[in-house]
């Protein structure tokens, strides 16, 4: 039902038809002479018709229109908080309007600057218009995201796109109805209301809520990668509540942290970058102000004196004293060369605002996924559904009677609420500003929103230079715990990227970074690591629970694609990002290190709790007597070996220092740096880092070696902890004289350990060697009274063959030595 301004759109382009269709008449009419016959027409197409033909260059193709218009006004909300450093609070609505039409209700509200009412109809509507076009790290670069859904909504649809809008610089809430038209690329204002305060729809001092409805059909991959994208974007800023309202209910992703990084700042360009356009630019830009060619490049490029200026220009060989305005294009770019030749410092990084290690870490440890609830998975918080008329012609909108929004202002990076809310819905008043409200339901939603808590996450992250331009590349990594299995992350301006990770460098990175140091087989892996033992992944690293995060900051993030969806290994962006994740692997190679002694320990300690009986028999029955405190002696041993296991690194952050990167983030002013010998640095540094790495290797191995007989040789001799039990002699705690027969060592050099008896039990010493190359215990077999009978009715979870054997060669050794007793 095409209203006022929509036939509006339509009459322009009948006009336009009805043009063309003439200039036809006219040119196959008889009287058209040869020339004018095959005459070429050149046309000008707006920039909204071109980015509607060519959608895909935007990625809004087929089935991802939803998820790309999700996610162009989730990052506009984004970019809006984090511009005035506001922590963000975010609504995002999805809902079908017309099932039978395959329509959509998409809304998104937030509390940022809001946008002010004379620029919003074509910051709205008019594309390759942007608020963004600078020097400064954003999630929006062009121009082009929010006309894309408006402009799908008004080719599909003849509904308005509605905005309630208070901006930051005017306070008073507005509501508009616009459309866009495509063929002119301005936008149509169908209405425009200053909303009096009893109306008012934005309840934050300032803010921005945009309702559309689209065409598209929602396949479940699609589906999936929505509740990807949202749940990742909750992980990569843990300083923003997100509430997400779909048909299978409302997902709240709670605010974790009231950290947020520092906003980035806008800069001036850097010479080395220089264009002949940057340089008219800003040439134009001090054209009133008469001043000379050297003034204006120092005032207008970073890194760029007064002094440097003059020479760049005479060394063009132009004069000094020219107007700046005579200058020729030729001249200019001579100049443009000659920087490109000049050696400058390197940029700073003030306009970057990586995420940074804490709260990277906060989003690591407690990672919000939506899961679906088939397979009796109860684990998460199930989410209540409104109900909807999935048919209804009225626009609904989400009447915000929820939760009051955490205002965390704790500075301690905790988790502050695990929970999902259902959010309710209250009755409104039904005009066209505030539509028909949803009416609650207590469904049970088939989907819930689980937070998985790591048990180890580490950080670290490198500052370089890529394509001329700073890049700060951040790595996380969460290992353990509610982490199911292995996952890599990317994210690129704190924007995740869902699609095309084949094609990615950080795809490349995982396969070409070795894991060897980890010294775990991937046999080891599958069988003690693994969730799902029937893995087909061919790598060690891709079967442990383990999450990879790559982020990668830059104002020329160098995208495989216009969609942004996968990263190029441009320059050295890939060097840099293998150094990175090597870190991170040495770092988790001595957590898994960890858990493996932890497991063969706790292996032991299994094996020795189910003999004990026999051991304790098989001496009683020697001795001919019950020697009651035996089996105390045996239990305190055994305790004594558990309370040695390792500790696991819980790398939770509030004890951040149990996850400590191996190398802090900070904000790196490149200046002083020459920028060549930086590019250059990666080969170097290659070469520096590979010495390094051997050197790293080469101790890391000489000590783990060292450390692992070390490790061994204590669980091997543990056993009978003598040193523990001497010590424990020397504090007159009671001890039992068989087991703590004096210890001596005579000859270290060739391990022999002597055991001597306790005074008036057995003076001779027994001498125990053990054999550091098979690491075995010799003993000599004697005839024992175990009843093995017995001891073979093992428990189903009973100790392999091997463990068994090392159990017998303890038991013969006291039967032995019970047995010389009784023999003397
Ligand atoms: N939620 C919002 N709050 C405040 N301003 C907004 C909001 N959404 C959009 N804007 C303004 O509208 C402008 C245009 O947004 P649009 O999404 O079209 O492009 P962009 O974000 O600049 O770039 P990109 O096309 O890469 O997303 C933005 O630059 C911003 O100034």
């Amino acid at each position: 039902m095409p209203n006022k301004s929509a036939s509006t759109v339509l009459d322009s382009t009948e006009d336009k038809i009805r043009v063309e269709v003439e200039e036809l008449k006219r040119d196959s009419s008889p009287s058209t002479t040869k020339l004018e016959k095959y005459k070429i027409i050149y046309n000008k197409k707006a920039e909204s018709e071109f980015f509607v033909d060519n959608s895909a260059l935007a990625g809004f193709t087929g089935e991802r229109i939803l998820y790309m218009a999700i996610r162009e006004l989730i990052e506009n909300s984004l970019d809006s908080c984090e511009s005035f450093s506001i922590l963000p609070s975010i609504k995002v609505s999805l809902k079908i309007f017309d099932q039978a039409n395959d329509l959509w209700m998409l809304a998104c509200e937030d509390n940022g600057t809001g946008i002010n009412s004379d620029k919003l109809p074509i910051a709205v509507c008019s594309f390759l218009t942007s608020a963004k076009y600078m020097e400064k790290q954003q999630r929006g670069l062009f121009g082009v995201g929010l006309k894309m859904v408006a402009a799908f909504s008004t080719k599909d649809t003849d509904f308005p796109i509605k905005v309630w809008n208070k901006s930051i610089d005017e306070q008073d809430e507005y509501y508009f109805e616009l459309r866009t038209d495509i063929g002119t690329n301005k936008p149509i204002v169908l209405s425009k209301k200053l909303l009096p305060k009893q109306h008012s729809r934005i309840q934050d001092t300032s803010g921005f809520r945009i309702e559309v409805i689209l065409r598209a059909k929602l396949v479940p991959i699609t589906k999936n990668k929505i509740y990807e994208y949202v749940s990742e974007t909750s992980i990569v800023n843990p300083y923003s509540s997100i509430t997400f309202e779909t048909d299978d209910g409302i997902f709240q992703f709670n605010r974790r942290t009231s950290i947020m990084p520092n906003p980035a700042q806008e800069i001036l360009p850097h010479p080395s970058d220089m264009d002949l356009k940057t340089l008219k630019k800003a040439i134009s830009k001090f054209q009133t102000q008469k001043m000379s060619l050297p003034k204006i490049l120092s005032s207008s490029f970073q890194k760029l004196s007064y002094e440097k200026a003059k020479d760049i220009v005479t060394n063009t060989g132009l004069s000094l004293k020219t107007p700046t305005g005579d200058f020729s294009e030729h001249d200019l770019i001579k100049i443009v060369n000659i920087c490109k030749k000049t050696k400058f410092q390197n940029p700073n990084t003030d306009h970057l605002s990586p995420i940074g290690q804490e709260v990277l870490t906060i989003g690591m440890m407690s990672e919000y996924t939506i899961v679906s609830n088939k397979g009796n998975d109860t684990t998460g918080v199930t989410v209540t559904v409104p109900s909807f008329p999935p048919t209804s012609p009225t626009t609904p909108a989400l009447a915000t009677a929820e939760k009051p929004i955490l205002n965390n202002t704790n500075s301690n990076p905790q988790v502050t609420n695990d929970t999902v809310t259902a959010s309710t819905f209250e009755s409104v008043q039904n005009d066209e500003t505030r539509p028909t409200p949803f009416k609650n339901s207590l469904l049970k939603s088939n989907f819930s929103v689980k937070v998985l808590k790591p048990v180890l996450t580490t950080y670290t992250s490198r500052t370089c230079v890529i394509n001329n331009r700073p890049t700060v590349v951040e790595t996380g990594l969460a290992y353990g715990g509610d982490i199911p299995s292995f996952k890599l992350y990317r994210f690129a301006n704190k924007i995740p990227l869902l699609y095309d990770e084949g094609s990615d460098v950080a795809r490349e990175v995982i396969s070409e970074v070795e894991i060897n140091k980890m010294g775990i087989t991937k046999k080891q892996a599958k069988e003690q690591f693994s969730v799902n033992k029937e893995s087909k992944k061919d790598r060690v690293i891709e079967v442990l629970p383990l999450h990879i995060f790559f982020h990668i900051c830059s104002t020329k993030i160098p995208y495989k694609t216009a969609g942004k969806e996968s990263i190029a290994s441009e320059g050295e962006l890939k060097y840099y990002m293998k150094s990175c994740l090597s870190e991170l692997y040495r770092k988790l190679s001595t957590q898994i290190r960890k858990e493996l002694k932890l497991k063969e320990a706790e292996n032991k300690i299994r094996l020795y709790k189910h003999y004990l009986p026999f051991i304790v028999d098989s001496i009683n029955e020697s001795l001919g007597s019950k020697n009651s405190k035996l089996n105390e002696s045996f239990t305190r041993l055994i305790e004594n070996h558990l309370s040695k296991k390792p500790q696991i690194d819980i790398g939770d952050a509030s004890s951040a220092d149990s996850t400590l990167p191996v190398q802090a983030f900070e904000k790196m002013d490149l200046a002083g740096t020459d920028l060549e010998p930086d590019i250059q640095e990666p080969q170097k540094t290659k070469d520096t880092q590979k010495t390094k790495e051997t050197k790293d290797t080469k101790d890391t191995k000489d000590t783990k070696d060292t450390k692992d007989t070390k490790d061994t040789k204590n669980m091997v001799s543990s056993k009978p902890n003598l040193n523990k039990l001497e010590s424990k002699k020397k504090d007159n705690k009671k001890v039992d004289p068989i087991l703590a027969g004096k210890l001596t060592k005579v000859d270290p050099t060739r391990n022999v350990t002597k055991y001597k008896k306790p005074k008036g039990t057995n003076k001779k010493l027994i001498i125990k060697e053990q054999d550091t190359t098979n690491k075995k215990n010799k003993s000599l077999t004697i005839k024992t009274n175990v009843n093995r009978t017995k001891m073979n009715k093992s428990p189903k979870n009973a100790p392999n063959q091997s463990k068994t054997k090392e159990v017998q060669s303890t038991i013969d050794f006291y039967s032995k030595r019970v047995n010389k007793g009784k023999k003397k």
